[in-house]
């Protein structure tokens, strides 16, 4: 049995080239559960070593989905479709065995609210161990040691490996679920919603150190939140999800600062960054909810709720289109700054003749 390096927590053999390492892309994924929901639709995306992409939506976009899918986490009966390449192997077709040996190794998963996926009668260190043990193959001694130093490695003594979950606050739970995610050298972390339950400043604090963790280890990040402002300040790029599809994606910056589909912009607008001039404008509510995947509104599925649908959207649905360098949108208005947008949706009735 190997024992596990002092130093393993620090990726040592990145191979940096110009060429950008694709860590994950995913094509044309669908994923509909067993009840029939279409929850996701024709998903395309990708991250690169050393890329932050977030991913935004309001609640029932299908994000949780996403991040499931991505590690055939889904409950059973759900169909899923498409190609979903980890370092060029595609998870959808892999044997179970490789499946579960990828969870720790090739990505993990930081969960929201730490509290719920740590386990309460087993000690930190036990639980960060034993991923270790399983799939490094590491001795007892080692998996422990490991588990000391990347406890360290994400601020925490390396002395808490002896707590109980229970001992420790809301953001040092989730400091510990960081480092169970790191325990077996992943090369792309998917973090849903990680700082979600936490107050404002530790919230800063758990973005600034995936962040540090991400650049230090040439690691791919994929970032699920509603909190569009949250995604700007940490990735590089964004993708905003809307009823399973992607309906908006590029830089970051441009995506917050000057979306081209109404949704980005209304999602924007709902999540002002603390301390920006734009946050002097009262943030504003979408009226509305995410349409029931299982029931959802013909043409873009955005138009009963969308401030400058033309009547047309009733009808034809929109593909992702060029809005700008390294920007798409899938809206009629994409190629054009957003119309001046009336203070409420009209309803349906009200645009159609
Ligand atoms: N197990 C399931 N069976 C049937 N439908 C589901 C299941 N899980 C989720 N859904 C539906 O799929 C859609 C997408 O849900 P999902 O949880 O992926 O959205 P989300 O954007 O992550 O929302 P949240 O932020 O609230 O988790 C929703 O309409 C939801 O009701």
């Amino acid at each position: 049995m190997n024992d596990v390096h002092p130093n393993d927590t620090r990726r040592t053999d990145v191979h940096k080239s110009d060429e950008p390492h694709r860590l994950l892309d995913v094509r044309d994924l669908e994923v509909t559960y067993a009840n029939g929901a279409a929850a996701i639709r024709g998903v395309n995306l990708h991250v690169d070593a050393g890329q932050k992409l977030g991913v935004a939506g309001e609640s029932g976009c299908g994000k949780s989905t996403l991040a499931l899918a991505l590690l055939r986490l889904l409950p059973p009966g759900s169909k899923v479709s498409g190609e979903i390449l980890l370092d060029g192997e595609d998870v959808l077709t892999m044997k179970w065995g490789r499946v579960r040996a990828v969870r720790w190794a090739g990505a993990s998963i930081v969960f929201q609210g730490a509290m719920h996926s740590l386990n309460a009668v087993h000690r930190i260190g036990d639980q960060i161990a034993e991923p270790i043990l399983l799939h490094k193959k590491a001795t007892q001694a080692g998996a422990r040691r490991k588990a000391g130093e990347l406890l360290e490695h994400v601020g925490l003594p390396a002395a808490r490996a002896e707590a109980y979950p229970h001992e420790l606050s809301g953001g040092q739970r989730q400091r510990v679920m960081i480092a169970m995610a790191l325990a077996c050298d992943p090369r792309l972390i998917i973090a849903d919603e990680p700082t979600t339950a936490l107050d404002v400043m530790i919230q800063a604090q758990i973005l600034r150190l995936i962040e540090q963790l991400v650049s230090e280890q040439d690691l791919g990040l994929m970032m699920i939140s509603h909190d569009l402002a949250v995604l700007s300040d940490t990735c590089d790029r964004l993708a905003v999800m809307y009823a399973g599809r992607v309906v908006e994606e590029g830089p970051a910056t441009q995506v917050y600062e000057n979306a081209r589909h109404p949704y980005g912009k209304a999602l924007s607008a709902a999540f002002p960054r603390i301390g920006d001039p734009a946050s002097r404008f009262a943030p504003r509510g979408l009226p509305g909810d995410p349409p029931d995947p299982s029931a959802l509104p013909s043409g873009c599925t955005f138009h009963p709720r969308c401030p400058v649908a033309l009547d047309a959207c009733a009808t034809e649905d929109q593909a992702l289109r060029e809005a700008g360098p390294q920007h798409r949108a899938a809206c009629v208005h994409a190629g054009a700054p957003l119309p001046a947008q009336p203070t409420s949706a009209p309803t349906t009735a009200e645009r159609t003749p």
